[in-house]
């Protein structure tokens, strides 16, 4: 289930990713425009530097803009993007653009920082360019220092850019809180609707998808696989005996002792009232059966205690590989005959019972066989 929940956080991280990715092109491509037409109203304006500078910047967006679409790379765009924003900033303050109404377009870049980073990144970048500002306003004497601003505009403009950043701060806070939640919910929701309820195993859907899933590898790549099909023995005499209670505690502890017994890659699943299933990646058939042999005889020997009654459970098994079948279903087909077989043969057994070449006697089986 960590694996599953993982694999959503990442699809869900790729889609966001994404979806950044193309409002950046978009805001890239308007960015654009704007300089090249703000350029070319500072050329008839006679602003020949200004226009050269803004049209440097149109050369910069639009590099960003083409390594994008030849690397496709989230973070480089956004790295770009960052720097020739910053830049143009810099320079807007430093210049005062036109009629000193440069620092007026530092207000986009608030909004645009913490969406483009995270909020300790975004709130260091921001003082940064900040202290900048600071420093321009306090030293019109450097060198690289051409806008003149009054004393009432720069008041005016640390005030709002300073109310600006703390409602840009607060609303991607709560923006990033929202989307945390949601996203938690989400999979939680997707991980209930995979999950038996009772058993905290994977549900007989979920079961389907990874067959399915797994069978699609063994065609790709030959890798086989088996189940093993597991139905407690005479399961409604424990509840007509005991009650429904001491039936639902004896399929939780079954439950945990599967998963005990398992390894890591396997799955198991409740596949129905008291049946389970087993997948089993990269198994033989033999292997299965040793498998399925060990947990018949942990089953038959651990002690389900209900109420001060120590109940009787055992289990039968069928096993199949992939190696003998056309299709999951008739995988399932052949797990379920070979089941019905254990259960017409005694119960407390597997089935198919397989012969050992070393003993000439059928391996593995239950005992008393
Ligand atoms: N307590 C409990 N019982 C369940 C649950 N799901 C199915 N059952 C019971 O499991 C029993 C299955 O009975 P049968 O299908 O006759 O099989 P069995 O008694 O196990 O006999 P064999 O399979 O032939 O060994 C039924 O009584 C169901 O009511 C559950 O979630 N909790």
């Amino acid at each position: 289930m960590t694996e599953v929940t993982g694999t959503q956080f990442l699809a869900a991280r790729n889609g966001e990713e994404a979806t950044v990715a193309r409002l950046m092109t978009g805001v890239s491509l308007m960015a654009l425009a704007f300089l090249l037409g703000i350029g070319a109203k500072a050329w008839y304006a006679d602003h020949q530097t200004h226009a050269y500078a803004l049209w440097l910047f149109a050369g910069l967006v639009s590099v960003n803009l083409a390594l994008y679409a030849w690397r496709r790379d989230h973070v480089l765009q956004r790295l770009g993007m960052l720097l020739v924003v910053g830049l143009l900033f810099a320079y807007l303050i430093a210049s005062g653009g036109e009629s000193n109404t440069g620092p007026l377009w530092f207000y986009v870049f608030p909004p645009l920082l913490f969406y483009l980073t995270d909020l300790k990144t975004g709130t260091a970048l921001l003082l940064l360019c900040l202290l900048f500002a600071v420093i321009v306003f306090s030293f019109p004497a450097l060198p690289f220092v051409s806008g003149e601003y009054s004393g009432d505009f720069k008041i005016r403009f640390f005030a709002t850019i300073t109310f600006e950043s703390i409602f840009c701060f607060v609303l991607e806070a709560s923006r990033l809180k929202a989307r945390n939640e949601l996203m938690a919910l989400a999979v939680s929701h997707d991980q209930a609707a995979r999950t038996d309820e009772l058993t905290g195993l994977s549900n007989r859907r979920d079961m389907q998808q990874r067959l399915g899933a797994e069978y699609s590898r063994y065609q790709r790549s030959g890798h086989h696989f088996s189940v093993a099909l597991v139905d407690l023995d005479l399961f409604k005499r424990i509840n007509d005996d005991y009650g429904h209670d001491a039936g639902d505690a004896v399929l939780v502890q079954f439950a945990r002792r599967v998963r005990s017994l398992i390894r890591q890659t396997d799955v198991a699943a409740r596949w129905g009232g008291e049946e389970f299933l087993l997948l089993l990646p990269d198994t033989s058939l033999l292997q299965a059966l040793t498998l399925a042999e060990r947990l018949r005889a942990d089953i038959e020997h651990t002690e389900f205690c209900f109420d001060g009654h120590r109940l009787p459970v055992t289990i039968s098994v069928g096993v199949c590989s992939v190696t003998q079948a056309d299709s999951v279903n008739q995988l399932l087909r052949l797990a379920d005959i070979n089941l019905y077989n254990a259960k017409e043969s005694g119960r407390n057994r597997l089935a198919p019972r397989v012969r050992s070449r070393t003993t000439g006697g059928d391996a593995p089986d239950a005992p008393g066989n």
